[in-house]
């Protein structure tokens, strides 16, 4: 099971909706289709909707490049197709800047390329932003697994969400540093959350987890407090859509009540991201775009949307934990402690980044 695949200049993206259950991929020839998935969470997780969205971009130019060989209208019309990718999903930053990558490509491109050369380019990019996800969530979950290792046995880990391969490229996020410490022997037991309304933890972790023989236990969203008090949770992990300058961390809905709980049982928060998830035009969390999608998503249990039609419904797909609740930011470069404005502006400086 792979999240996409890129072949023969058609992307092929793992239906997540219809997970666990039937494992079918859905053949995108055309941007639309890739647009439609990523807006229904067919894909998801911020680095796979970025790495999604930059072949979604290669497959409008290859349709232009058939019906033009005009730089300029080239250059228009692959701009629009761009903007109707990257305003699917508004919280993830991922997807923003993997298409700011493809415009400066073809931007370059145009000034000497014909328009079918230029698609070459853009498909080379969009290979190498793939590619690159791949080899940075390897990386991350060196990082966090030397991390959390120091807390020296087999660990209980409570995760919410999927911050898994199925979030990204491949092998994850969040769960990248769970695979990593598995494979050291580190991980006792992991404790998926549900996460409504979408389900993401029951139907999405437990099935990478389990899959991958790791031990993994499904519990409901408002049983994380209770697990944290009964099961020795010794660690909490989760992934990120995007990080303010200050650490401030968006990420799904119920993250912030969990990052709460962690704090009032003095557990360990961590968050895995790479360094692209980082939004350092935003000061602080208030500035991050809090998506929210349709009331019957809320509704779609228990036979609510028949039964409830008309109660109103708050449905943000994302919360922003402030960095005060954060123990460290696990990235491909390294792991940031105790996270806040200074500590993450000295380690891009360091970094060179
Ligand atoms: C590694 S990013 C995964 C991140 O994305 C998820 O949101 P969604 O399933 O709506 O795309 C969730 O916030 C995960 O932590």
């Amino acid at each position: 099971m792979e999240t996409l695949r890129w072949q023969d200049h058609t992307l092929y993206l793992l239906d997540q909706t219809q997970l666990p259950l039937t494992e079918t991929y859905l053949t995108c020839t055309r941007w639309p289709a890739v647009a439609d998935a990523i807006r229904c969470l067919a894909v998801r997780g911020a680095p796979a909707i970025g790495v999604a969205a930059t072949y979604g971009a290669v497959l409008g130019a290859q349709k232009i490049a058939g019906e033009t060989t005009d730089a300029a209208a080239f250059g228009d019309r692959f701009l629009a197709v761009c903007d109707a990718l990257e305003g699917t999903r508004p919280t993830a930053v991922n997807l923003h800047w993997a298409l700011a990558r493809m415009r400066d490509v073809a931007a370059a491109a145009l000034k000497t390329d014909s328009c079918t050369a230029v698609v070459g380019r853009l498909e080379a990019e969009a290979m190498r932003i793939d590619e690159a996800d791949r080899e940075i969530n390897r990386r991350m979950g060196q990082f966090g697994a030397a991390e959390l290792a120091q807390l020296g046995r087999p660990l209980t880990i409570l995760t919410h969400c999927n911050a898994g391969a199925l979030a990204t490229a491949a092998f994850g996020t969040a769960l990248g540093v769970v695979r990593a410490l598995h494979a050291q022997g580190l991980v006792r037991m992991v404790y998926a959350d549900e996460t409504r309304p979408l389900l993401q933890g029951a139907r999405l972790t437990t099935t990478e987890l389990a899959a991958d023989g790791i031990p993994v236990t499904l519990i409901t969203d408002n049983m994380a407090a209770w697990t944290m008090k009964t099961k020795g949770i010794d660690a909490v992990i989760v992934g990120a859509d995007r990080i303010a300058a200050n650490g401030d961390t968006a990420n799904k809905i119920g993250t912030y009540g969990v990052a709460l709980l962690a704090a009032a049982h003095g557990i360990p928060f961590y968050v895995a991201a790479p360094v692209s998830t980082f939004d350092r035009t935003l000061e602080d969390g208030t500035g991050i775009p809090i998506e929210e999608r349709a009331a019957d998503e809320v509704r779609q249990c228990g036979g609510l949307a028949t039964a409830l039609p008309e109660i109103s419904v708050f449905n943000p797909a994302f919360d922003v934990t402030p960095h005060e609740y954060i123990t460290a930011i696990v990235t491909e470069h390294g792991v940031l402690h105790h996270p806040d404005s200074q500590v993450l502006h000295e380690f891009f400086r360091k970094e060179g980044i």
